[in-house]
């Protein structure tokens, strides 16, 4: 058995597509229009990691855009998806200064917490060792949920 990816079902998939890749840095692998079940799935990847997804060998995001709309609440059971980052101060403050809430600041240089724009938990964990404490990060409060 292989882990292979993770659906999440979006509302609105260019700003899924926005948060996921334009801002995290995910890049896109396949997209399928299913115009009887109208919806599109797009699978999306680490960077690196482009040709072993196209061969279904590396994790992957599945974003399921329904095109009618429908109401996604609850799922309180699902937690979040992680990601190892090489650099979490620098990922977080290109995040927040594309206007992204960092939930949960990396104060102790290794792990973070945001929401993507249906407010799927993502989880930034520092690559390697944790990286020393440094300001505004140190000193930035919670925002208690993420
Ligand atoms: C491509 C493969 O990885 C899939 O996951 S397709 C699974 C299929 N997805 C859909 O039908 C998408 C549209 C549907 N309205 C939905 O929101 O899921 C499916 O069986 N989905 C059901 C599920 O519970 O995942
Ligand atoms: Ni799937």
């Amino acid at each position: 058995m292989r882990y292979l990816h993770t659906m999440v079902r979006v509302s609105d998939l260019d700003a899924s597509l926005d948060f996921y890749c334009a801002k995290l840095g995910l890049v896109e692998v396949s997209r399928t229009e299913n115009q009887g079940g109208r919806f599109t799935l797009v699978f999306l990847c680490a960077p690196g990691d482009e040709a072993a997804a196209r061969q279904n060998k590396a994790p992957m995001v599945e974003l399921t855009y329904n095109w009618d709309p429908e109401d996604y609440q609850g799922g309180r059971n699902f937690g979040h998806l992680a990601y190892a980052v090489d650099d979490i101060y620098a990922l977080c403050q290109r995040l927040a200064d594309a206007g992204v809430t960092i939930n949960r600041p990396p104060r102790d240089g290794h792990m973070a917490f945001v929401r993507s724009p249906d407010g799927i938990s993502i989880e930034l964990l520092q690559a390697g060792e944790r990286k020393a404490p440094a300001e505004p990060w140190a000193s930035m409060p919670n925002t208690g949920v993420w």
